[in-house]
């Protein structure tokens, strides 16, 4: 047998399938998704197989064999390996770079994985058992615990044997992440099946066996034995007695670490459902139901209850025996959220997301693998998810940015569901209250087969809130020179009077704090990057964002050592100092970047904040997004249009999702809501639509401007990016590449190759940066041919060590 295997040298000359034997004795455990190490050169390099063959074109005498398989299971489902070309070729990166994103950062760490007994070996686990498992099993108990790779190597010709009894519990399994906790294992008390039938059985002077028994009857399946011990307030040598008569087993077993371990989420039950929510979820329950691939675009305003018939459907699904995936972007994958998802569907939730330690992520991960969960919720990278059997994946939140992915490979979360869904002949919902252009554009005739839902009004017909616009220039002429215009001020005064609570945002996308000479107007900026030092506070230092590259906040200037420079715009901080002297005595919950990093903070300032031990919640970006308090009645939005300034075609779309969800969060249970908005575009028709809770007009105007100016989604975007030191040679090839792709496109219709022009951040790190941006329609093969045309520059990159990075669908055009 011939193996097709993937190496890790990502490459433009090794991006291909290389030809290795699979010896005799790893035929057992070489699976398409097996990650393996290949002799490679002089080196043995680590590799995914990507398909097998009983004959290679190559003469045998030229390859050489697998030498290790380095898991017990393969990481990636076939469908998953199928999905990591799709990926490389739709996203223009090497296979190996997409297989890698979809397993767990744990596979690439140091990590050991051991192995023990789980109990008494003479316990009947079912398995035929030859005499080689009788050899493994005295070999295990004779050590203690053995290191898995340890004991395949030892028995190297019997790996089926020793997955039998991994998976049949004989053996258990615990591994050793560099930086995590180690992983642990229990014991644990199975029961039989019907463990009343036994209660003759026992004496009666042993009546707390008997208890078990009972307490089996009314909570079956296993059980810890420490929690079986404290709740029948029984000791463990009761429970070992019974084990002895052969009625319970007591078995080691695997406890994952659980990142929400000890924490009780209260059971909830489906709520019953709106008419509206009644039909969107009809439509959907349908399509589940006859395992048709479709995609949904739920568009239902804040608050109407989307997140109900998200459980509902998953619901459905799992009763089909199907798994369901639900990405959320990062930023709001709120325990507020996860909440909801466990307190449905309890231990079926696989919970994954960066701010978990690699060791809980990779048991997240496992939990999946060996089917012990059925829901996987998660930020964008849990689409990978290693399900076997989807029927339905829910995208909350599709408009967010953050499902596209800056590094390679470049993937949108929303596409690779797609990709995924179609294969598994599953449903896609996607969901928001402002969804993007692109979404709305596939579900016309002219765009797409996406079907759109929606929802037009919040649960219980409570009110949208009352949305005023604020003009700052004219607070001041007023002389207002407060960051609070007078209208928000009493808006304020007014909820701290009545105990309700406020939410106030403050976008600082492109709007953050620098240092300037109000003598000569010099600016602090990068010596390596072409953008201004952030100024910290806490630090008294002056930052770039881009390089890390850190300096004290100058006290005079160097341009014109003036004594008159100090940094200036709004940050968070400075809003927060304003509050407690506008109103002595508040209590206000800060959360932005820096309060944020510390592990379980977001919980932390959220509870508080939900247990009304503050009066106002003011944040950045992560205030706006899915939250849901009762007591929220007023949201201000400081500087509402602080990222229409941007040279970007999407600014005027992220402003209005912005305000419109952020809007969103007042007003959404009893008590009615109310905004204000401070912007210095009132007229802005993106500022106009949001407070008027009106999506359709907002599309029709952006709709119509893409058109004109011929944007997405009226035709699809790559953005390629060149970088090097020197400016001539990064000039020259950026030419180059232009005139071949040119040359090459130019039967193509409808593309269109803009540039090359300096971008706009023109240099980072020492690096000059140009970029050139192909437009194009749909069916154009626009991204073979810039492959083409970039493979054709390999020569001078290499010799360079030149870069050129391609973004297909680019989300930033910085
Ligand atoms: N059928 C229902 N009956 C009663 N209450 C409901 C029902 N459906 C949802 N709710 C409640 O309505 C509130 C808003 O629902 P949810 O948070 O799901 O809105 P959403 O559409 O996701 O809004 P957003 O886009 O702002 O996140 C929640 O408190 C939820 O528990
Ligand atoms: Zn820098």
């Amino acid at each position: 047998m011939y193996a097709k295997v993937i190496v890790d040298v990502p490459a433009k000359q090794t991006d291909r399938p290389f030809d290795y034997i699979v010896p005799e004795p790893l035929r057992d455990w070489v699976a398409v998704g097996s990650r393996v190490g290949v002799p490679f050169g002089p080196r043995v390099l680590q590799g995914f197989v990507v398909e097998l063959q009983e004959s290679s074109d190559l003469s045998a005498a030229k390859l050489k064999p697998i030498e290790q398989v380095l898991d017990l299971y393969p990481p990636l489902t076939p469908e998953l390996v199928e999905l990591g070309r799709w990926l490389s070729e739709t996203y223009l990166c090497p296979y190996i770079i997409a297989l890698q994103a979809m397993v767990p950062g744990a596979l690439k760490s140091k990590y050991e994985r051991h192995v023990k007994l789980s109990g008494d070996p003479s316990y009947d686990d079912g398995l035929f058992r030859l005499p080689v498992y009788d050899e493994i099993i005295a070999f295990v108990q004779s050590k203690g615990s053995v290191e898995l790779n340890a004991l395949l190597e030892k028995y190297r010709s019997s790996g089926a044997a020793v997955k039998d009894m991994l998976s049949s519990g004989t053996l258990v399994e615990f591994q050793f992440i560099k930086g995590s906790a180690p992983a642990k294992t229990a014991l644990t008390v199975f029961p039989p099946e019907q463990p009343l039938q036994y209660v003759e059985q026992i004496p009666a002077r042993s009546p707390k066996q008997r208890d078990v028994l009972h307490y089996f009857a009314d909570h079956p399946g296993p059980v810890k034995l420490s929690e079986l011990v404290a709740q029948l307030k029984i000791s463990a040598s009761t429970v070992k007695g019974l084990a002895e008569k052969g009625i319970v087993a007591i078995k080691e077993v695997e406890i994952f670490r659980d990142p929400y371990a000890g924490r009780h989420f209260q059971k909830t039950s489906p709520l019953s459902l709106t008419d509206e929510q009644q039909a969107v979820f009809g439509e959907i329950k349908e399509s589940v139901a006859d395992q048709r691939h479709a995609v949904f675009l739920l568009q239902g305003v804040t608050g109407s209850g989307k997140t109900e018939v998200y459980l509902q459907a998953i619901q459905q699904c799992l009763d089909m025996q199907r798994e369901a995936i639900v990405l959320v972007p990062e930023i709001s994958l709120t325990p507020q959220m996860v909440e909801r998802f466990k307190g449905r569907f309890g231990d079926e939730v696989a919970v994954m997301h960066s701010r978990l330690s690699q060791g809980e992520r990779y048991d997240e991960w496992r939990k999946i693998m060996l089917k012990q969960a059925k829901v996987a919720i998660g930020a964008r990278s849990a689409i990978f998810a290693p399900f076997s059997n989807i029927g339905l994946i829910i995208i909350d939140e599709e408009h967010e940015t953050s499902y596209k992915q800056e590094e390679s490979p470049k993937y949108h979360a929303r596409d690779a569901a797609i990709a995924r869904a179609r294969k598994h002949r599953a449903a896609v919902v996607l969901g928001s209250a402002t969804p993007s252009l692109e979404s709305v554009y596939r579900t016309t005739e002219e765009g797409g087969y996406f079907r759109l839902l929606s929802m037009k009004s919040r649960v219980e017909n409570r009110p949208l809130p009352k949305v005023n616009i604020v003009d700052m220039r004219d607070q001041l002429k007023a002389g207002n020179r407060s960051m609070f215009s007078r209208p928000l001020y009493k808006a304020i005064e007014e909820r701290l009077h009545k105990k309700e609570q406020i939410v106030l945002l403050l976008n600082r996308r492109g709007y953050s704090t620098f240092v300037m000479c109000r003598t000569c107007g010099y600016v602090a900026s990068c010596p390596h990057c072409d953008i201004s030092l952030t100024y910290h506070q806490q630090a008294h230092s002056v930052r770039c964002h881009y390089c890390g590259y850190a300096e004290r906040e100058p006290v005079v200037c160097p341009s014109c050592q003036s004594e008159h420079i100090r940094h200036f715009g709004t940050g968070t901080q400075r809003v927060e100092e304003e509050l407690s002297k506008l109103f002595p005595g508040i209590r206000v919950i800060r959360m932005d970047m820096d309060t944020t990093t510390e592990k379980g903070s977001h919980e932390k300032w959220l509870n508080m904040f939900k247990n009304r031990q503050a009066d106002v919640l003011l944040g950045t970006q992560m205030v706006a997004k899915g939250l849901d308090f009762p007591y929220v009645t007023l949201v201000g939005a400081l500087a509402a249009d602080s990222v229409l300034n941007l040279p970007d075609f999407r600014s005027a779309e992220r402003t209005f999702q912005l305000l419109t969800q952020v809007a969103g969060r007042a007003g959404r249970h009893e008590l009615p809501g109310e905004v204000f908005v401070q912007t210095y575009t009132p007229e802005h028709y993106s500022v106009i639509s949001a407070s008027h809770h009106d999506y359709a007009a907002f599309m029709r105007e952006e709709m119509a401007m893409r058109r004109t100016g011929g944007y997405p989604p009226y035709c699809r975007l790559i953005l390629v990016t060149f970088s090097h030191e020197q400016l001539q040679l990064l000039v020259r090839t950026a030419e180059t590449f232009v005139s071949r792709l040119k040359e090459s496109g130019r039967d193509v219709p409808g593309m269109d190759v803009l540039g090359p022009v300096a971008s706009p951040l023109a240099r980072i790190k020492d690096r000059y940066r140009f970029q050139c941006m192909i437009k194009y329609r749909g069916g154009a093969d626009a991204a073979r041919l810039v492959r083409q045309t970039a493979d054709s520059l390999q020569d001078t990159v290499s010799k360079h060590k030149l870069q050129i990075s391609v973004d297909v669908d680019p989300q930033l055009l910085m």
